[in-house]
């Protein structure tokens, strides 16, 4: 099957953007993550997939040290800065500064949003975290925010429950780019939605992606979305990585069986049906 990707170039001659190495995870005496390396180059989109249980989060988590890991290192060489950032190095103060530069999006859009605030109040919130005034003015930034997922600011003064899935989803993407992340970790960001909902969702990430240059570590049980998606895929199986390469070799040439079974058991992408958007940089279907 021919390729359906229009991805942007990724140079992977210069040193990756984002560098895990050795990362080892115990819970009591259960080694749920075992030694797994994985390097994002900038602009790149990087899948993870596997089973579930296979320890794709816990990676992705300890790569933004959301979680601490037992063991292992992430470098981080922010783009133009000259320099290397040891992660797990870091104080909390320099955590706090580091946590605007590395972003993720959670799967449920119901449950990652309070109830109890307005869109206003949930894309204010990274500002105030922060101790950040938007250079352009609050409203202003608030209302690129929500041209940049599709909505409007009708929406700043409703609360999460006036809104569809897709739409929540569209706010938590806001919340997440607030303060212009070089690093998106989306972590099974559709699963929780219908799929051509989803496949607008995707779009519009995909679409923020290119305008902002952003890196992605994009989790995903659907291998088609992550062969639409990726520049490379990396496999989890029981807190390993068992396979990694492009796309193309990892989903049209695997060499795991392990690769192979996931593959078949998501069908490929059909051709665009009347109600889907079409081929090209648009996702036909989830
Ligand atoms: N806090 C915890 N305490 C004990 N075990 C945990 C904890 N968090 C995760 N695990 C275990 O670590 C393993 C990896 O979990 P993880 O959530 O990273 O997998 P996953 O591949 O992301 O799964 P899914 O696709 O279902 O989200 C699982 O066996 C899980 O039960």
């Amino acid at each position: 099957m021919e390729s359906l990707q229009v991805l942007p170039e990724v140079d992977m001659t210069a040193a990756p953007l984002m560098e895990a190495r050795g990362l080892v995870k115990d819970y009591g005496r259960v080694r749920v993550i075992d030694d797994v390396s994985l390097s994002l180059y900038r602009g790149e989109t990087l899948g993870l997939v596997g089973e579930s249980g296979s320890g794709k989060s816990t990676v992705a988590r300890m790569m933004l040290r959301l979680i601490e890991p037992t063991a292992g290192s992430v470098v981080y060489r922010p783009h133009g800065e000259g320099k290397e950032i040891d992660v797990l190095g870091c104080s909390r103060t320099e955590m706090r500064r580091l946590r605007r530069r590395l972003s993720i999006v959670f799967q449920d859009p119901y449950a990652a949003l309070d109830p109890r605030m307005t869109v206003r109040q949930i894309l204010c919130e990274p500002f105030a975290i922060h101790g950040e005034q938007p250079e352009e003015g609050v409203d202003a930034r608030l209302a690129a925010m929500l041209k940049d997922v599709e909505l409007d600011a009708s929406a700043l003064p409703r609360y999460p429950h006036e809104f569809s899935g897709g739409q929540r989803q569209r706010i938590n993407i806001a919340r997440a780019l607030a303060l212009r992340p070089e690093v998106l970790v989306l972590d099974e960001p559709v699963s929780a939605l219908d799929v051509s909902v989803g496949a607008q969702v995707i779009n519009l990430l995909q679409e923020q992606q290119r305008r902002h240059g952003l890196t992605c570590l994009f989790i995903s049980h659907s291998m088609p979305l992550v062969r639409y998606l990726c520049h490379r895929v990396a496999v989890m199986k029981r807190g390993r990585v068992v396979e990694l390469g492009p796309w193309q070799q990892v989903c049209e040439r695997p060499q795991e069986a392990y690769t192979q079974q996931l593959l078949a058991a998501t069908p490929e992408l059909p051709a665009a049906g009347p109600e889907l958007p079409a081929a090209g940089p648009e996702l036909p279907l989830a």
